[in-house]
């Protein structure tokens, strides 16, 4: 959150590595200078330039909160609306939203977010109609930016005020955006003005952009917001890392609906792509279990579809997508209540780790015929179908509260309980980890190679060495890295998205089951000294 200002430190006539600013489908750098190691790379006149890429890269497919990031629009020739403070979910329906007062819907939107990174590191993310941008369009875009930097003079704020050809205007878009989200719980309240009047819900923002959900959202349905924290955007995170995957994050929340006797609490991530809950009695809704719960919901609405999800959800998450989530139905030949028996649930499909990954397979799974309403991440991003597939913390939420707001039609007094209920009979291990394994890049064991040879290595060398093992079975179907079951429970050995690591992650009924399958990693990858086994034996010696 902490945007790219005052921060010049690279002389804006140095020659800038655009392309080391790529972190997959967005733009990650370091806005912020102080940290040892980490010279800054996003400067205002290098946003400036990317910005300008955007408004061109935009231009050229012709279907058409920092000062500097707009200028690099209106020079272009651009009209710009500022949203000021907004969510990422809210970016991209702005390419959507049909508001002619408002100018939208917008033909792209570019934002400053590095979400819950430290303070010192902000990024960029752009939006079409189409959705987020992908790996490609990100290339080219930085590659227009490295020409348009070097070609420009790097003027002072003011010389490019003067230059600036579009018109800025200030619009409130997070009211927009959350005036929506407000209608959907009244309409699944059969348009009750205040479906949740009476329920205390408290928030928790984490000091990034949630904060809008108390006021914007929740209030106006009558909800009880008392005891909501850290509402207030700060990107040092004085609080706790808005992470709904984080313990401490969780345990805030957790804590704060103890105090505050609420009924339900909610957490954000810095930009609002992701969320998590927590019912009355401290009960986390997160992860596995926030995909239970959100399979839940939308097996009700689509019985049989398929659910999308990452490669490191748990066993006992298909079992219940695909055994516990049937319906009651009649024998479709005789109609008879004598043969009423449970038809099959959804379908589990565990793709690959990473929320576009996710989001993109089941896109294609739906082009190919397969019907897919959800696609999940035990990260707490959520994408359904009826949303335009965007992966939106503030509406996976609204899900749940339309549930909530559903129940209390028939019994004002319902609580959380009725979320509960839902993930009712999933199956959780005991011991749940996750340990990354990092792989020294300087290390004369890769011989010159990349870290991703040297881990598709070790991966193909654990393979062999499980196959062999009588008390392992490598898993049918996976789509990265090596899913091995044993001692009933799992591990996954893959390669990090975009770390110079390899994530182990064990699932088992106990600490011992845990350690066997660990020691089974741990004798296959110690031959390859590249690779820091440190927190492994760690985790083993515990
Ligand atoms: O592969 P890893 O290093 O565990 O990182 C995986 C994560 O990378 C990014 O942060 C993506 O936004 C997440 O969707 C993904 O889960």
């Amino acid at each position: 959150m902490a945007a790219a200002q005052g921060s010049s430190v690279v002389p804006s006539s140095a020659k800038v590595d655009f392309l080391k600013l790529q972190n997959g489908s967005d733009i990650r750098g370091v806005a912020v200078g102080g940290v040892e190691g980490e010279p800054v790379n996003l400067t205002e006149p290098v946003t400036e330039a990317i910005a300008s890429a955007f408004a061109a890269w935009l231009l050229n497919k012709k279907k058409a909160d920092g000062w500097r990031l707009t200028l690099g629009i209106t020079t272009a020739g651009h009209d710009v609306l500022q949203f000021g403070l907004a969510s990422t979910p809210a970016m991209f329906n702005s390419t959507l939203t049909e508001d002619e007062i408002n100018h939208c819907p917008v033909d792209g939107a570019i934002m400053i977010t590095a979400s819950h990174l430290p303070y010192n590191r902000n990024g960029l993310k752009f939006f079409t109609s189409a959705g987020g941008l992908n790996k490609a369009d990100i290339k080219d875009i930085l590659e227009r930016a490295s020409r348009i930097y070097e070609d420009s003079s790097h003027g002072s704020t003011q010389e490019l005020e003067q230059a600036s050809k579009g018109e800025v205007s200030n619009v409130d878009y997070m009211s927009i955006y959350a005036s929506d989200l407000v209608k959907a719980v009244r309409k699944s309240a059969g348009n009750k003005e205040k479906p949740l009047e009476g329920l205390h819900i408290v928030v928790d923002a984490g000091n990034g952009a949630g904060g809008f959900f108390v006021d914007k959202v929740l209030k106006p349905l009558g909800a009880i917001t008392t005891g909501s924290q850290f509402l207030e955007p700060d990107g040092m995170f004085p609080n706790h890392i808005p992470n709904p995957e984080d313990k401490t994050a969780m345990k805030a929340i957790t804590q704060a609906v103890a105090d505050n006797k609420a009924d339900l609490g909610i957490i954000f991530d810095t930009d609002v792509d992701r969320s998590a809950a927590v019912d009355s009695s401290g009960r986390e809704l997160n992860r596995n279990r926030l995909i239970a719960l959100m399979s839940a919901i939308v097996l009700e609405e689509h019985p049989g579809t398929t659910i999308v999800t990452d490669s490191v959800t748990s066993d006992g998450l298909t079992t219940f997508i695909e055994n516990k989530l049937g319906r009651l139905v009649l024998c479709s030949i005789c109609l008879s209540v004598a043969h009423l028996f449970y038809d099959k649930g959804g379908k589990h499909h565990r793709f690959k780790r990473g929320y576009k990954n996710v989001i993109d397979e089941a896109i294609r799974l739906n082009t190919i015929g397969e019907e897919s309403h959800l696609a999940m991440e035990t990260s707490g991003h959520g994408a359904l179908k009826e949303n335009h597939w965007l992966d939106d913390g503030a509406y996976l939420m609204v899900k749940l509260l339309n549930k909530l707001a559903a129940a209390r039609i028939l019994n004002p007094n319902v609580g959380s309980k009725v979320l509960t209920d839902l993930v009712e009979g999933l199956e959780e291990a005991s011991v749940t980890v996750e340990i990354r394994l990092k792989i020294d890049q300087n290390h004369a064991d890769l011989k010159g190679g990349s870290f991703r040879d040297y881990g598709e290595a070790v991966l193909k060398h654990l393979e062999n060495a499980i196959s062999k093992d009588e008390y392992l079975c490598k898993a049918p179907k996976n789509y990265e890295g090596v899913r091995v079951s044993g001692y009933g429970g799992w591990f996954l050995l893959r390669l990090s998205l975009h770390d110079p690591v390899l994530p182990l992650n064990i699932e088992a009924p106990s600490k011992d089951d845990a350690i066997k399958l660990g020691l089974a990693v741990l004798t296959a990858v110690s031959e390859f000294p590249a690779l820091d086994i440190t927190a492994l034996n760690k985790f083993l010696q515990q």
